[in-house]
């Protein structure tokens, strides 16, 4: 089973263009969305759930047309929502099943064992017949996935689920996505670098709408091999760097700033090469977008 989108566009009535004549081909297993706030990744979650209309474009899951035949697609589809509310007052047992008849299971034996075997490999069995308002962040995320495995999904959508978790259930919570992630699409929309690092195998970077690049993440990393560069300087030279150098990303360091730089070659001796991780590409890829031509001319004709 692969999801192809293909030139798929969006402009909002307010006229804000979320998807810029999108392409992606997603295959069988877990695949990353990365992208920064406002970047589009929700629109393009919920169109691929069948929850909002494009412009423009197509999207295929196997021989389905997902734009047009949104019923079948519903059959085979779970979806994690950013925002997944449940109802404090009710367990997780008596949601699970409530929406286990939702998706059409009505047999009750075969429905009672299904919620089971869910509540199950989310962890949560032992909780079920406590009220989902007393839940933790982690454990409403797991009960999230629960629900979405219900029918036994192709393709299951979750985004940025991890937001708000502390480490452990970060932790649990990959994987979990990592077991249900062996023979089906999932797509996990974030916009944290390391959610993609440590599960995905395939990913894409998006941005304003637009894709900025796609491909396997050791690929990408190693693609930069050699070009990445880093040095402490203090944190009030941080705008002459800038201005000197294409600085990619700056962070405190023990009260100094660790700035990364992307350049051929070692721009001087003070600089220090530094094995590209993801966030290298991902930082790389959101500034050269951001840097409109002439951008740091612009800059050194303001200082
Ligand atoms: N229903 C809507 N009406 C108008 N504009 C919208 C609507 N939904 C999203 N947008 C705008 O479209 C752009 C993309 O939003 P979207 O929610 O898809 O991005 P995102 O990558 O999921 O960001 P976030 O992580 O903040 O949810 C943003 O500029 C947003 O303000």
């Amino acid at each position: 089973m692969e999801l192809q989108i293909r030139n798929l566009s969006k402009t909002y009535s307010n006229g804000v263009q979320a998807l810029k004549n999108v392409n992606l081909t997603i295959p069988s297993g877990m695949f990353g969305l990365l992208g920064p706030n406002g970047a589009g990744k929700s629109s393009l979650m919920r169109t691929i759930a069948t929850l909002q209309e494009a412009d423009s474009g197509s999207i295929t899951l196997g021989e389905l047309d997902v734009l047009k035949e949104k019923k079948e697609v519903r059959k085979v589809l779970g979806y994690l929502p950013q925002e997944f509310g449940v109802y404090p007052k009710v367990t997780a047992e008596e949601l699970l099943d409530h929406m286990a008849v939702l998706k059409g299971i009505l047999h009750k034996k075969e429905r009672h064992a299904v919620v089971a075997a869910l509540l199950q490999q989310t962890n949560l069995y032992e909780v079920r017949k406590k009220n989902l308002g007393g839940y933790s962040g982690g454990m409403k995320q797991r009960f999230g996935i629960a629900q979405a495995l219900l029918g036994d999904p192709k393709i299951i959508i979750v985004d940025e689920p991890t937001a708000g978790l502390d480490p452990a259930e970060r932790n649990r919570f990959h994987n979990l996505l990592c077991e249900i992630g062996e023979d089906r699409v999932v797509i996990l929309s974030t916009h944290i670098v390391s959610d993609v690092s440590d599960l995905c195998s395939q990913m894409a970077i998006i941005n304003k709408g637009e894709v900025l690049l796609t491909g396997d993440p050791l690929r990408v990393m190693n693609d930069l091999n050699g070009k990445i560069w880093k040095k402490m300087i203090g944190k009030e030279e941080l705008m002459e760097y800038q201005l000197q150098y294409n600085v990619i990303s700056s962070r405190l360091f023990a009260g100094k700033t660790l700035i990364h730089i992307y350049s051929d070659q070692r721009p001087d001796y003070s600089f220090e090469m530094v094995q590209p991780g993801l966030e290298d590409v991902y930082f790389s890829q959101i500034t050269a977008a951001a840097a409109a031509p002439g951008m740091n001319e612009v800059l050194k004709a303001m200082s």
